[in-house]
């Protein structure tokens, strides 16, 4: 299980101290959590803060992008540094486009539904995207509660990916802490997204918890 803490809820005083301490974790990722105030009722960063975090950091960058119309902005966070981005199905009219532009710009592109979605809804996307992304709580804050009916969807892209020899990766976000990687890990997930859990203690320590609970769910 690959790990990809989220600076949402990191010390946005010192943001470039939490990425290197996560970072010195060795973590897979950093999950990086874009707000508009439309899409869902909160503010965070823009491409701006990517570009300011890019030289200081070798990780991929994950832009969980919950934006409307986010394809009027897939251009600017690839050019600020985003790896991987990620847009919400609710978000917009056009989500092909959307993936078509992020996969055009030679990055990650990611699929992301909201607890409302089912997997049905995007199953014709699924052999386009490097990640999808299984809300396991209603996008906008975090310090939420893992919602576990979602698991169910992680099964689901799992074996949808099984059976139809799709390469994406399988992300959760929302509530994840030491007990609720496991059922993730079960399930069929290959990445976490944590924030609260990784930034309300030393995040060193806090991202060995998660490892351990994932290889103690594999023994
Ligand atoms: O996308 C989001 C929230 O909308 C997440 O990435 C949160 O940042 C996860 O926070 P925790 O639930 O782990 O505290
Ligand atoms: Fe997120």
């Amino acid at each position: 299980m690959k790990i990809a803490p989220s600076i949402l809820s990191a010390d946005f005083a010192n943001l470039q101290t939490d990425v290197e301490k996560v970072e010195q974790a060795q973590v897979d990722m950093l999950h990086i959590d874009v707000m508009d105030g439309h899409f869902v009722p909160n503010l965070t960063f823009g491409p701006n803060v990517v570009a300011a975090l890019r030289p200081h950091s070798q990780l991929v960058f994950d832009c969980h992008l919950m934006i409307e119309n986010p394809e009027n902005y897939v251009e600017a966070f690839a050019d600020a540094g985003a790896d991987l981005i990620g847009v919400q199905y609710e978000s917009t009219p056009n989500i092909h486009r959307a993936l078509d532009m992020i996969k055009k710009k030679g990055k990650l592109a990611e699929i992301v539904i909201n607890p409302g979605t089912p997997v049905s809804a995007i199953s014709s996307l699924l052999a386009m995207v490097d990640q999808v992304l299984v809300m396991t709580v209603d996008p906008g804050f975090g310090g939420q509660k893992f919602m576990p009916e979602m698991l169910d969807k992680v099964a689901e892209l799992a074996q949808i990916k099984q059976e139809k020899g799709y390469h994406y990766e399988i992300q959760v976000d929302g509530g994840v802490n030491d007990q609720t990687i496991k059922q993730c890990a079960q399930a069929g997930a290959t990445v976490a997204v944590a924030g609260s859990f990784v930034f309300k203690g030393d995040p060193a320590v806090q991202v060995e918890k998660l490892r351990q609970a994932t290889v103690e769910e594999a023994l």
